[in-house]
């Protein structure tokens, strides 16, 4: 058995955590040896590959692999529902509808956000009520009374109303404690990109800045489905710390993308793990092979998967390329289109259970 993402240490590896990601791929389409993960330790890792070729289902054995180590803590951002699923055993993760604090985001970050130039008087307006005020009903208030121009004021208070209007902000329902007392699943589907992005942008910068104060006494590993529009948003900062600061701490990435070449540099050269699916795209492989090192034997080109499930994976702490067929989902996967032929008769599809609602009051 190999264990992925831990190299060149000493010591009892029984009892460090690891969970099974896959096994070797024989030429005749067996199994060969089971692959594992290293958990012990914080990675920052990338699942790449194309639409439909398994990186939603892989963040998903992962997931799975999570909860059944001591220690860690799944946190999955699902931007389509695809997750919701994980709250069947034996994961019985907690599917939570997000509400975010409104004093998670910077003053900077909101005016970026709700679209407003800082130098400008409604982006300055938003700035200060940012930063006075805790809720966004308390900055809805103090731009209502701020001592400005009537169009200024209007103008504010249009961008924060359609911000309300998006049903993200409200009490501190993401806790990191709550987040990671069991497996969470951020139901994020419906949501818009700028949600979605408020959503990771305040998980991400909270989990972190609980184990800087050492107040989780779990290893929190946030993974991010979708994640190219996560590095295009209010999301980037708070992710650009996890990848260059998180795992000082003890905060894991993944970031799942169908466009490796769309995420910034930063994210190939801090990946220590690089999980990679089929790709078709030459600008994805540039983008892989420009931070992969010499130990590749081969181009991505040469060496991309072919079926959905196969995978190859790049390990710089053991600087080692492996060839693996991805482990089968101990819950069902929740990422298939749906297909005409499958509907029943009355035109539904069966779906997993509504989304659990965790809103601790004190809300906007
Ligand atoms: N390890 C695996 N074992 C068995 N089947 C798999 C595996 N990985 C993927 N599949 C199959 O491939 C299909 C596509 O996988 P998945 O939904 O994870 O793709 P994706 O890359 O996330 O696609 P998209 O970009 O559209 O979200 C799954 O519905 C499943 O049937």
């Amino acid at each position: 058995m190999v264990v992925i993402g831990r190299g060149g240490e000493t010591g009892d590896g029984e009892n460090r955590p690891a969970g099974l990601l896959g096994h070797y791929r024989a030429r005749d389409g067996s199994h060969g040896a089971r692959v594992e993960l290293d958990l012990d330790r914080p990675h920052v890792g990338l699942v790449v590959g194309k639409r439909g070729s398994g990186k939603s289902y892989t963040l998903g054995v992962l997931a799975e692999a999570l909860t059944g180590a001591d220690g860690v803590a799944p946190v999955v951002v699902d931007p389509m529902g695809a997750f919701r699923t994980l709250e069947r055993p034996p994961v019985s993760a907690r599917v939570v509808e997000p509400r975010v604090a409104a004093d998670a985001l910077a003053p900077r970050e909101w005016c970026r956000l709700v679209g407003l130039d800082p130098k400008s008087g409604p982006g300055s307006l938003v700035w200060r009520a940012a930063a006075e005020q805790e809720t966004l009903a308390g900055m809805q208030e103090y731009v209502d009374d701020a001592d400005a121009a009537t169009a200024t004021c209007r103008a504010a208070a249009n961008h924060l109303r359609t911000a309300a209007q998006w049903r993200v902000f409200g009490g501190d329902a993401l806790a990191p404690r709550h987040l990671t007392e069991r497996p969470t699943v951020l139901d994020c589907a419906g949501l818009g990109r700028a949600p979605t992005n408020t959503v990771v942008a305040a998980v991400a910068e909270s989990l972190y800045r609980a184990r800087v104060a050492g107040a989780l006494d779990v290893l929190p590993w946030l993974l991010v489905d979708e994640a190219h529009v996560l590095f295009d948003g209010v999301a980037a900062p708070s992710l650009r710390q996890l990848l260059t600061r998180g795992r000082q701490p003890g905060v894991s990435l993944v970031a799942a993308t169908q466009r490796p070449s769309a995420l910034p540099d930063v994210a190939h050269s801090q990946a220590d793990l690089l999980v990679a699916h089929r790709l078709t795209n030459r600008a994805d492989w540039e983008a892989l092979a420009a931070a992969r090192p010499a130990y590749m034997d081969g181009t991505f080109a040469e060496r991309t998967p072919s079926e959905p499930g196969e995978a190859l994976v790049v390990d710089d702490a053991t600087e080692s390329v492996h060839a693996l067929a991805v482990h089968e989902r101990e819950t069902p996967h929740g990422g298939e289109s749906p297909r005409a032929s499958e509907l029943n008769r009355h035109g539904g599809d069966e779906r997993a259970g509504e989304p659990e609602c965790i809103t601790d009051g004190g809300g906007d």
